[in-house]
């Protein structure tokens, strides 16, 4: 049995471009971010893979990702779990503020651990931890299940959604987690073993 579980940050959004903390606010990709989700689909086209069923957020620039990626793929149509459980860390305070004025006004430390720290959460907002504790009981409850019953599995999200899964999934620590960056755009192909384990990847970041 194949157990593929595909894993796929949505492409660069207009408040990527604009450095604007975005968290669940609903920006659409750019015209970039939507080369590079064609692209991504091209790229799981060229290992032949397809998909039984897809997971993402509540937000348009994954189920943007997501329905460019399975128009690729000859996919179109098929089936699409979506939940907000998936959606990106909600930034609180931070949101809509310019990443480079943020790290003026608060210091470039402060910044960073609001970013990339593992339990402290933004001002107002999650922490990746937080993250974790709505991302992974669902991943357990509806994501995992499939792939371990043999169903090929595409989730389509977000930078920190995607990080607080693949700390769980590569089991990483706090600190390792804290430089795992996730391209936008680019699939990480898991196959897993019966306990879900896993059993090998493969980045296809360029
Ligand atoms: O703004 C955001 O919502 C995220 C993802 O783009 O940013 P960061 O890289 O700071 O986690």
């Amino acid at each position: 049995m194949e157990r593929l579980l595909v894993l796929v940050r949505h492409g660069q959004s207009d408040w990527n471009l604009k450095n604007l903390f975005t968290g669940w606010k609903d920006p659409d990709l750019t015209e970039q971010g939507v080369a590079e989700a064609v692209e991504a689909g091209k790229k799981l086209k060229d290992l032949k893979l397809s998909f039984d069923i897809a997971f993402t957020s509540d937000l348009t620039r994954a189920q943007h990702t997501l329905a460019l990626i399975l128009e690729q793929l000859g996919q179109t149509g098929l089936e699409t779990l979506k939940d907000q459980a998936l959606n990106e860390r909600d930034y609180g305070d931070l949101t809509g503020m310019n990443k480079d004025e943020a790290r003026e006004k608060f210091g470039e430390e402060q910044v960073h651990v609001w970013r990339r720290s593992f339990d402290v959460p933004p001002p107002g907002g999650e922490s990746l931890k937080m993250t974790a504790e709505r991302v992974l009981p669902y991943y357990h409850a509806e994501i995992l299940p499939r792939v371990l019953g043999g169903e090929r599995v595409i989730v389509a999200a977000h930078g920190n959604s995607l990080r607080s899964l693949v700390m769980e999934l590569e089991g990483l620590t706090p600190e390792q987690i804290l430089k795992r960056e996730l391209a936008t755009g680019a699939p990480i192909v898991y196959r897993l073993k019966e306990d879900g384990s896993i059993d090998s990847v493969q980045d296809l970041t360029d």
